[in-house]
């Protein structure tokens, strides 16, 4: 019960649907209960005393009850819908909307196709459980409480007999919710495994067949699609040994119900239509508690999603620093670190050990280094990714947490190699840091990105809608529509990832030129692994192992024979030994 106290907030607003649907579902029970004793008048006045009279009116007042029963039953069922439905919104709009505010140290672990899952396949557990499991529950204990109220009525020694196997099939229930509730959070999460395997499978398609491994990821996927049906085996074999047991009892005491029943019939302390409505009311008890399998089933299913749910929800979100009211500043873009430490969460070593960088308003900063030197991670924390672990960082003087992060990520543009772009149009894609450029400063700034002309080429230009990430575009056209997505924000810091190793000469020609063009007027950091790409920069940090190892000018490290000089030479070999291949 502690799961669905925790997500009482969600449903606790539409409660007013939920007393609705009850309040008719009441109705519906009593109803119900009425049609034995209507049974017991017909057999006892109607045929035993032989007023047939009685029976037309009996048919007539069947009838009329059994329409209020439908519009009770609508009532009942449309309100129930109404409150599961409006209650998951809201947990849906909670759950997308914590996705987007929890820190990136949690995507680190997390994997889509689970994350997917628990939004849908959850989601909708819970959901089914409120809009129908809740009330059935209710349902439940009316039923019963109803039928059993009639039966003391008619007979006090027969109830009382019918009722001694009741405690066995408590019992039998009880053992049955216990075994059944960790199968269900078994089968929950083999069936997110199964989503991230076949989200992984779909995003890494290229991957897959350049390597050739498509019959390695079938067999993988077997071993998924084996578990979830073991899981579900499991469940079935479950509920199979449990459900006759339950109906077993059920007829154990049917039959002590005929049996002692009959005997009090013969002797003359119960009537014929009583013994009838009787046999009709004990399945009022045996039905339902037979059918509470069902309702623990759905209520299992629902604990175990709601509990997945929660999962998300506990999870602390990133601390955002002050909250801006008014509009964010435009930022000088003055950029300092000072003896700056970063351990991830989940490292026993420092990705940067004492950092200290000065990137003056409108300088170009280049950060070179082999691959895991730490240039990223210098990234990450200027865009507040990560939290630094030691040192601090001073942006226009002042320290980084006590910007807003919208503000400060306003400010900071990326171009990274790998661009993500959405499945929408390309206008959109372009306009998606400022949503309120206009389409002139949109088609101003993919000119500049040299951009504009093979979006112009396309059948319907701006409004030409992408596949998923931006496919149908070559590696060099979607990094230019990254370049001028971020020229749109017009940001005082830009971060370029120009390790432009995967395209070809003509490509990085044009790449080159539109960074040339954004960079203009901006704090520039460049991220690369050539040296041709920062040597005009006005400061060069070469890291190694998370320490800055030397600084300086491109001419000034030249002649220091260090790590910078030993890249540049064995890069400039290997230019020299391509050029004279040619
Ligand atoms: N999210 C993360 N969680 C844990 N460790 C990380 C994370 N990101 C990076 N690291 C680690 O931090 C170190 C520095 O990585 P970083 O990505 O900053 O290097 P890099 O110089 O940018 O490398 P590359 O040129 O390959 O992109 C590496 O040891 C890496 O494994």
């Amino acid at each position: 019960m502690q799961t669905f106290k925790r997500l009482a907030r969600f449903y606790l607003p539409d409660k007013k649907f939920f007393f609705l649907s009850l309040v008719a579902l009441v109705f519906v029970t009593a109803i119900t209960v009425i049609y034995p004793v209507i049974l017991q008048i017909a057999i006892d006045v109607g045929i035993r005393d032989g007023q047939y009279g009685i029976i037309p009116y009996l048919a007539v007042g069947l009838i009329l009850i059994m329409a209020l029963k439908g519009g009770a039953t609508y009532v009942n069922q449309y309100f129930g819908d109404l409150f599961g439905v409006r209650s998951v919104y809201r947990v849906r709009q909670t759950l997308y909307e914590k996705l987007q505010f929890l820190p990136f140290r949690y995507y680190d672990n997390a994997k889509t196709g689970d994350l997917m899952s628990r939004l849908t396949a959850d989601v909708e557990a819970f959901r089914f459980f409120l809009s129908f499991g809740f009330a059935q529950l209710v349902n439940f204990v009316l039923l019963v409480g109803f039928a059993m109220i009639v039966m003391f009525y008619y007979s006090v020694p027969l109830t009382l007999v019918t009722m001694v196997t009741l405690p066995f099939l408590a019992v039998a229930v009880y053992k049955f919710d216990k075994r059944v509730h960790p199968g269900f959070r078994q089968v929950r999460k083999s069936l997110a495994n199964l989503n991230t395997k076949v989200q992984e499978n779909v995003s890494g398609m290229h991957t897959v067949k350049a390597l050739s491994q498509e019959t390695t990821e079938k067999n993988r996927f077997e071993t998924n699609n084996d578990d979830y049906r073991t899981k579900n085996i499991n469940i079935s074999d479950i509920w199979g040994t449990y459900f006759p047991l339950m109906e077993l009892i059920g007829n154990i005491s049917a039959v002590l119900l005929l049996g002692f029943g009959g005997y009090l019939a013969v002797q003359g302390q119960l009537t014929p239509g009583e013994l009838t409505a009787f046999f009709s009311l004990v399945w009022f008890i045996i039905g339902p508690i037979m059918n509470l399998g069902f309702i623990i089933n759905m209520f299992s299913q629902s604990k175990a999603s709601g509990e997945r749910l929660l999962e998300i929800l506990d999870e602390p979100e990133r601390s955002n620093g002050p909250e801006q009211t008014g509009a964010y500043r435009k930022l000088a873009g003055e950029v300092s670190f000072k003896n700056v430490d970063l351990r991830y969460n989940n490292k026993s070593k420092n990705a940067l050990t004492n950092i200290t960088i000065h990137a003056p308003v409108g300088s170009t900063i280049g950060l070179v280094g082999a691959t895991g030197a730490g240039k990223s991670s210098i990234i990450q924390l200027i865009l507040r990714f990560y939290e630094k672990t030691g040192g601090e960082i001073v942006i226009d003087g002042k320290p980084i947490e006590e910007y807003d992060v919208k503000e400060l990520r306003q400010n900071v543009g990326i171009v990274l190699q790998q661009t993500f772009l959405f499945s929408s149009s390309i206008r959109d894609n372009l306009a998606y840091g400022n949503p309120n450029a206009s389409m002139e400063e949109i088609i101003e700034a993919a000119k500049r990105a040299d951009a504009h002309e093979f979006i112009d080429s396309l059948p319907d230009g701006y409004n030409t809608v992408l596949g998923e990430r931006g496919l149908g575009l070559s590696g060099g056209q979607k990094q230019r529509i990254a370049i001028a997505r971020a020229m749109i924000m017009n940001p005082s810091i830009l971060v370029l990832d120009d390790s432009t190793s995967a395209v070809d000469m003509q490509t990085e020609t044009k790449i080159q030129k539109a960074m040339k063009e954004i960079m203009q007027g901006r704090t520039t950091f460049i991220i690369a692994h050539r040296i041709s790409s920062v040597k005009h920069c006005d400061q060069i940090y070469v890291l190694d192992e998370g320490e800055v190892e030397q600084q300086g000018t491109h001419e000034q490290l030249l002649q220091k024979h260090g790590l910078y000089k030993r890249i540049y030479d064995i890069q400039n070999k290997d230019q020299q030994y391509v050029l004279q291949k040619a």
